[in-house]
Parts: structure tokens; sequence; C-alpha cells
């Protein structure tokens, strides 16, 4: 089995706002998400994390929280994505448009699930109350859910 690839994912949270991007090509096109990609050589992953979203978002952030850790599985690729997920709730700078992505904050209770990753809708709750969660998902395609794991940790 390939070594997982690693990627990060950064949900910027204000009260009662999530800042999320519509993802313009590229790995999940179409879909509303938190901002993030793979991490570099050498990099950390919070140091990743963090340059991620100042290119796809043009948010500086200092604190990320790391609150979870998804492995993803696709039916028939034999690479699994690591994905590494973090919360700030504070940062500098304005959310502008890249190349990648298109920033747009949500109300809570509006963020649009059904045009994001199938998964979201469900660690996404434990993300907005700040508990930690590890999870495991098997996807057939883009969009089907085949299994899954999905448990809160104390610590990460
Ligand atoms: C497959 N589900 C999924 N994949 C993601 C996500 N964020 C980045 N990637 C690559 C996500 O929320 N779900």
């Amino acid at each position: 089995m390939l070594s997982p690839k690693l990627l990060t994912l950064v949900l910027v949270v204000q009260p009662g706002r999530v800042l999320l991007g519509m993802k313009k090509r590229g790995f999940g096109v179409g879909k509303w998400n938190g901002f993030g990609g793979k991490v570099q050589p050498g990099e950390t992953i919070e140091a990743a994390a963090k340059r991620e979203l100042l290119e796809e978002s043009g948010l500086t952030v200092d604190a990320l929280e790391k609150i979870g850790n998804i492995k993803f599985e696709f039916v028939g690729e034999t690479q699994l994505l690591d994905v590494h997920i973090f919360r700030a709730d504070t940062f500098s700078g304005e959310p502008t448009e890249s190349d990648e992505m298109r920033p747009q904050w949500f109300e809570l209770d509006k963020i649009p699930f059904s045009q994001m990753w199938a998964d979201d809708i469900l660690w996404f709750p434990l993300m907005l109350q700040k508990k930690k969660f590890v999870g495991y998902f098997t996807f057939q395609g883009h969009d089907v859910i085949l299994s899954q794991k999905l448990e809160e940790v104390e610590a990460l």
C-alpha cells in the first residue's frame, strides 16, 4: 500500500459563521470546502495548512487548532488520503478569491452540505463544538460513502 497522501484542511470559524471556498479546479472541483492542500517535503503539516490557507483565501492565521484527522479510501485507488483538519478562530486579512477558491461566509444554519463532500455533514458538528475526532471513510467515486468510522478523541 502506498504511503497515505498528507493533506491539510482549515476551517475558519467566527461566532455564527464559517468561511468556505468554492473549489474552482482540481480535486473536489464544484464543492464548497475548507482551505488546504498538499504538504511539501520538509514542511510541517501545520505550516502547510497556514501556507495553503493564505494561498487559497488570502487569510493569515497565527493559531491553528488541530481538531481532526480523517483517512479517505477510494475504491479501486491505492493511495489513501490522510487529511489533517484544523480550526482557526482568529485571522488577519480579507477573504480573497484565488485561482483555486472563491471564499464565502456561511451562517452555521446555512452550511451548503449538499454541495460539499458527503462526509462533512457528519463531522462539521463535532468541529463546531470544538470536539476532536478521527475518522475513516471509504468512498465509491466522489459521492457515495460505502463505509465509515468516526469517533471523538481526547487528543490528537
Ligand atoms: C473524500 N472526502 C473529503 N475529502 C476532502 C475533504 N477535504 C479535503 N479533501 C480531500 C473533505 O471534507 N472530505
